[in-house]
């Protein structure tokens, strides 16, 4: 007999429930990854998106290839393609891991449907997440909507181990006959590949990411909890490129996090339990989305579903390009338009402005991030933005909105993070880096930075702006309360 793996979100030979299920049972093994081509082609996936996993699966094919086998890489849909290849080879077994997102469940029921009238056994596996949707529930069978419960019984529960490796890889031996398209590239989907150290392919492969961890472990996870917030120290792990792409297990980083826990003390302690709450919260929000699949582009809260969002196409640019006027948002706009991530916090003021400041639609924020962040994560996503904008589960409350100088000077209180991508303010004193349209006209010639010119005017008043968000706020949930 022979075992199809089909890679996916999973993008590493170490410690992958689907691989480990099919070495089991002892058949020859086919690993194929599937393009699929309009995905590649859309504008809903930007360049860095689209590089980043390409260079994740060449990765995978090289280490493959090293262990004397290879990764078939077939374009198409994936019910016709893996039909064929089942043809092909007489392969009689189907492994993959499970997704949760609504898109990705009806591919796959279509895919299992298929391969099982063709009498093909398809065997899926838990491996994105520790805990799978379902799994923690309220004492009613309801799902969880607020995170702290949620989390309480997410941390009783027991959790797997990371499998062993396999010994001696059993691969099918006419692997190396079977057809089988190059890794695809940017050029040949007529796209740009960004240029740059950070973009080398092996960045993004699974032993980098096993390094990214390690490197984690033995540094600042020891002081995660007081320096998370900060951006200018970048002291977060960045492992969410690595657990989106799957070149890294949730399983691996879950048990390497407890072995540093049970040696750790005092403060440490606290900062790696912070650590570990974050990964709850990846796992929250897969479970919302699943439960809750309208939330891809509808309100949570039905209350602010009919928020009436001015959707000034200007302003949105703005914003997009960081040009907004305010430094920290125009600089977490340019990290995000440069490197392709953001840190946390920054998500969090980026989106709080657009949808509280800018009066944008939370759902054009959220394509914009869809299309520029390398670790996109849709439940992770939309759990963000919905948080953000006040419209979803356990979110801020509508009325607490972040003032984007304060958010600048709290956790950036040295401009560090400012400084970095918005060299213009490089020589503005510190007393205005997070108000530079305070300077006084002097300050301005000797910072080089003229406002209006050199630096943008705010595009908006944060105090008007704040009273108006509240105000439509407030309408929609009156229009919702009259309907009920
Ligand atoms: C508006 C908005 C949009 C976001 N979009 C995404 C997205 O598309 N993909 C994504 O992975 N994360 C998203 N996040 C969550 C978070 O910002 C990133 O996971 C985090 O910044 C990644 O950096 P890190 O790996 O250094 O995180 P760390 O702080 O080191 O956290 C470790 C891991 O925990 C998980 N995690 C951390 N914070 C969150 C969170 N708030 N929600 C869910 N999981 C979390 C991630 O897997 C992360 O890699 C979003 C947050 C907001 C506010």
């Amino acid at each position: 007999m022979t075992a199809i793996v089909w890679f996916r979100r999973d993008l590493r030979l170490h410690d992958h429930a689907a691989l480990h299920a099919a070495m089991l049972t002892g058949d020859p093994i086919i690993p194929v990854y599937i393009v699929e081509d309009s995905l590649c082609r859309s504008a809903v996936v930007g360049d860095k998106r689209l590089h980043a996993s390409f260079a994740a699966i060449a990765a995978l094919g090289d280490t493959l290839a090293q262990l004397g086998g290879r990764l078939l890489i077939r374009h198409g849909n994936p019910q016709q393609v893996l039909c064929q290849l089942a043809q092909e080879t007489g392969a009689e077994k189907l492994f993959f891991n499970r997704d949760y997102t609504p898109e990705a469940r009806k591919r796959d029921e279509l895919v299992s449907e298929v391969l099982s009238r063709l009498g093909v056994f398809v065997h899926t596996c838990k491996d994105l997440v520790l805990h799978e949707p379902g799994e923690i529930m309220t004492k009613q069978r309801t799902p969880y909507a607020v995170f702290t419960p949620y989390r309480r019984v997410w941390q009783t529960l027991a959790k797997d181990r990371p499998f062993s490796q396999p010994t001696r890889w059993n691969l099918f031996e006419r692997l190396k006959e079977l057809a089988s398209e190059p890794v695809p590239t940017m050029e040949a989907f007529g796209r740009k590949r960004p240029i740059g150290p950070e973009w080398e392919m092996e960045q993004f492969g699974e032993l980098a990411a096993r390094k990214r961890l390690q490197q984690f472990l033995d540094g600042d996870i020891y002081t995660y909890k007081e320096q998370r917030d900060m951006p200018g120290v970048n002291a977060t792990s960045r492992l969410s490129f690595a657990l989106n792409a799957g070149t890294l297990s949730i399983r691996t980083v879950y048990h390497s996090v407890q072995e540093v826990l049970a040696s750790a003390r005092g403060e440490q302690v606290t900062s790696i339990e912070a650590f570990l709450t974050e990964l709850i919260w990846r796992e929250f929000y897969q479970q919302v989305l699943y439960f809750h699949p309208h939330t891809i582009d509808h309100a949570y809260l039905p209350q602010f579903e009919t928020v009436a969002w001015e959707n000034r196409k200007d302003l949105f640019t703005q914003w997009c390009h960081g040009e907004t006027g305010y430094p920290i948002v125009d600089a977490a706009m340019k990290q995000l338009n440069e490197t392709g991530w953001m840190h946390n916090r920054l998500r969090m003021i980026t989106a709080s402005f657009l949808t509280k400041d800018l009066l944008v639609d939370w759902r054009w924020g959220m394509a914009y991030f869809a299309q520029q962040l390398i670790d996109f994560d849709e439940a992770a996503n939309i759990g963000g933005w919905q948080w953000s904008a006040s419209t979803g589960t356990d979110a801020q409350p509508y009325f607490r909105i972040f003032h984007p100088v304060t958010q600048g000077e709290k956790f950036d209180p040295d401009g560090i993070f400012v400084k970095k991508y918005l060299p213009v303010l490089r020589e503005v004193p510190l007393q205005y880096i997070h108000k530079p349209w305070d300077m006084p006209e002097h300050i301005q010639e000797q910072a080089g930075c003229k406002i209006g010119f050199d630096y943008p005017i705010p595009c908006v008043d944060h105090a008007q702006r704040r009273k108006l968000a509240m105000a439509l706020f407030q309408e929609a949930k009156d229009r919702h309360q009259k309907t009920e």
